[in-house]
């Protein structure tokens, strides 16, 4: 996918040093986005492999959103991908799929004088054990998409506002929208903070399959996905590895833009890699740097297409997704900043 690699050059040409809240810190690049015709395969980075447990862990990951659990006690099982942000019990108290499918309902004294909400009866709105009252935000698009389809509000929202002052993990990709133009379904997700290296992947990957499972169960042609990232930053190491950035990124980027043709980033990490202080004991990997120069080297190979049942928001399941035609290079390993 030729737009990942824009992002990422993007990012390490024009970002800034920026200490962060994890101790790794990172170049970090303000509002970048990118647009991926579905039209033309599915976005899965080819330019280091996605497929086996990482293609696993992303599946399990959508169908755990589509769940709309607020714990992850199942997903655990088959991914450690969010265990670091969960309580013992597995419970995450941002997780996506729950406001996705759940989102609360203001009930009682939290109700203003002159405020309307749906009740129990609404469409949309489910009365939970207790009696707490639940929005789903994915159901009203997928029956909108039918009754309205030129509607301007499809929008699903994973913000609020009170939890994510308090929450270990506020959502990063905190809110999309659908759009129909002619037969084509578009998807735009916002996301206010962006790991290039781990994170985005995966999420281009997870939104690619929901507008696809979407699309289907409405008679829609997946369209464009459109993805703009606030804060896309690329990890660049902890302690002195990092600090280094600090000193060094212009030379790095007056690096960057000399290079005319892909095999040159090589050069420009076998530089980087003899300048900068190693990275300390146990920490390899939080500077995300060096794989990132050797994935621009890579040539993106063809996409590779989807196919899916006839499974809907509320059944899909890992064995519905089959995957063709992929073909990547080879793995890459990155460590994740907590
Ligand atoms: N720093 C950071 N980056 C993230 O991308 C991220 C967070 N934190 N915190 C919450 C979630 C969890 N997500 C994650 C967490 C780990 C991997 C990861 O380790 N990916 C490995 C494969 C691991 C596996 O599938 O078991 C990779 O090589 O892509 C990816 C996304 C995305 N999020
Ligand atoms: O889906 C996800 C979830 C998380 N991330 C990244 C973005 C940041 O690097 C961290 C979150 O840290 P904050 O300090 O809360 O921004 O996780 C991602 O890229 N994609």
């Amino acid at each position: 996918m030729r737009q990942y690699l824009e992002l990422v050059e993007s990012a390490l040409s024009g970002g800034v040093y920026k200490p962060n809240r994890t101790g790794v810190d990172t170049i970090s690049s303000f509002s970048e986005q990118y647009e991926v015709d579905l039209q033309e395969g599915y976005p899965l980075l080819t330019t280091k492999q996605m497929d086996g447990y990482r293609w696993n862990s992303m599946l399990h990951e959508v169908c755990w959103y589509l769940s709309g659990e607020e714990h992850i006690r199942e997903l655990r099982e088959e991914t450690k991908i969010w265990d670091a942000w969960a309580d013992d019990e597995g419970h995450l108290d941002t997780a996506y799929g729950r406001f996705w499918r759940r989102y609360p309902i203001p009930e009682g004294e939290a109700r203003l004088e002159g405020e309307s909400w749906p009740d129990e009866t609404h469409r949309w709105v489910t009365e939970e054990e207790g009696g707490r009252l639940t929005f789903d935000q994915l159901q009203y698009v997928v029956d909108t998409l039918s009754d309205s389809p030129n509607s301007r509000r499809l929008v699903v929202n994973a913000w609020h506002p009170a939890n994510a002052t308090i929450s270990t993990l506020p959502p990063c990709h905190y809110s999309f929208v659908f759009n129909v133009q002619g037969d084509r379904l578009n998807c735009h997700l916002t996301q206010r903070s962006g790991d290039i290296a781990l994170g985005v992947p995966f999420n281009v990957a997870a939104y690619a399959l929901l507008t696809k499972v979407v699309a289907t169960q409405t008679g829609f042609e997946p369209g464009t996905f459109a993805h703009t990232v606030v804060d896309a930053h690329v990890y660049c190491g902890r302690g002195d590895r990092g600090e280094w950035y600090a000193d060094n990124l212009e030379t790095l980027q007056s690096r960057l833009a000399d290079v005319d043709d892909r095999e040159e980033y090589r050069a420009v990490r076998e530089w980087l890699e003899s300048e900068a202080p190693a990275e300390a004991d146990g920490e390899n990997g939080y500077d995300h740097v060096p794989n990132l120069l050797e994935q621009l080297t890579r040539e993106p190979n063809e996409r590779p297409t989807l196919e899916l049942g006839d499974a809907t928001i509320d059944d899909l399941s890992y064995e519905d997704v089959e995957l063709h035609g992929y073909d990547s290079h080879a793995p890459l390993t990155f460590s994740v900043a907590e």
